[in-house]
């Protein structure tokens, strides 16, 4: 299949205009081809993403009760503080009956931006995690730096007004997230039922993701007739940021971008063996978002007379919400004491339901109890 391209990202920051528009072209290009693209001279070094793993093992080596201290909240907003091991299924998205059976194996902890009192941080209180907080708060501001930088190269590719899109994504409204694959045996990997994390895409315009050197990441193979077939994203380069295409640029698009799918599973040598234990693994992932009101429904350049908005003018919150409402097994079909009204979701008819609902805008449905949204214009 065409393989993501690799950018140089300094071509864009700092090249001449020339390079600037090959790089947002080729990054255009990337993206519609693949779902993906791997950016390379970026201003994250071997040394920072060390250290970001290192913050990640500390928090993820302390005891559960400790990590629990912080819960997130599972609900239909977005996540904050920590998530234990198989409580989020991002397999339930998926069109395909035996995926949304799927388990994921994973634990982790989630941050959004730093002055948002809507929906707070969480931080982990133990000394030893002091320097976490600062180092993440870092972290989270370069990231968004990088892809309010991709969304103007995306408004050079697309001749769309300067800004347009930047300003959609302001403030920002992204998850940063730190996931931890515990050690699993290679069987139960290959038993067809569990996943690291079962294919998806993510929610957002798009997102930024830094892997460890363990391997198991794969993204789709457009190239395959064989539907759910995937190809290995190998961690040769663990420095190369790797940007996917989120369900966000699809609406907004139209549908003419499709997002990446992808997952993670067992690592290519060691598919097919046995008696092994996986060893554990960890990502970053910079789930960027749009601005909470702002539109996920498709931009005006991409809707005419002869190709009419495939999508609903809903705000990002409430996609998100929608989205989280599944992942976390929720329905609001009935709700005597769950949190904002919601219920574990009991079938996956009810699933499909919710998108039917979704799809059709019916948006109030998923809304807390009393605070129905209106429809919101595009920007
Ligand atoms: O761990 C990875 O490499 C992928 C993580 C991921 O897909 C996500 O957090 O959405
Ligand atoms: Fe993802």
């Amino acid at each position: 299949m065409a393989a993501p391209a690799l950018l140089d990202y300094s071509h864009f920051t700092s090249g001449t205009k020339e390079q600037r528009e090959k790089f947002a072209h080729a990054l255009l290009d990337s993206f519609e081809k693949t779902g993906f693209a791997k950016l390379k001279g970026h201003a994250f070094s071997a040394q920072d993403l060390k250290e970001l793993f290192a913050w990640g093992k500390k928090f993820f080596d302390q005891p559960l009760e400790v990590k629990n201290e912080i819960p997130n909240e599972t609900g239909p907003r977005p996540m904050r503080g920590y998530t234990p091991w198989r409580v989020e299924e991002v397999g339930k998205l998926h069109h395909d009956e035996q995926v949304r059976t799927m388990k994921d194996s994973k634990e982790h902890f989630d941050q959004g931006p730093e002055h948002d009192t809507e929906f707070p941080n969480k931080w982990p209180n133990a000394p030893e995690l002091s320097g976490f907080q600062p180092f993440m708060k870092a972290f989270y501001r370069r990231c968004d730096d990088v892809c309010l930088t991709l969304m103007k190269a995306l408004e050079g590719a697309w001749g769309i007004e300067d800004g347009s899109l930047v300003a959609r994504c302001v403030p920002s409204a992204t998850d940063l997230r730190l996931t931890h694959y515990p050690a699993i045996p290679v069987e139960e990997m290959q038993s067809g039922s569990t996943s690291r994390i079962a294919p998806h895409t993510d929610f957002g315009p798009i997102t930024l993701l830094f892997q460890d050197s363990t391997g198991g990441l794969e993204i789709e193979d457009r190239s395959n007739p064989i539907p759910n077939s995937f190809v290995p994203l190998p961690p040769t380069d663990t420095t190369e940021m790797i940007v996917n295409v989120g369900d966000t640029l699809t609406r907004w698009t139209n549908g003419n971008i499709t997002g990446g799918t992808h997952q993670v599973m067992c690592p290519a040598a060691m598919k097919g063996e046995s008696g092994l234990i996986l060893p554990p693994r960890m990502s970053m992932a910079y789930l960027f978002k749009a601005e909470r009101n702002v539109s996920v429904g498709p931009l005006p350049k991409f809707v005419s007379s002869t190709e009419p908005a495939k999508y609903p003018d809903i705000t990002a919150l409430e996609f998100q919400r929608w989205k989280n409402s599944i992942v976390y097994n929720l329905t609001k079909k009935v709700y005597p004491n769950g949190t904002d009204g919601f219920n574990r979701r009991d079938s996956v008819q009810d699933v499909m339901e919710t998108e039917l609902a979704m799809t059709l805008g019916g948006v109030n449905d998923f809304v807390d109890a009393g605070k129905a949204i209106q429809p919101v214009q595009p920007v």
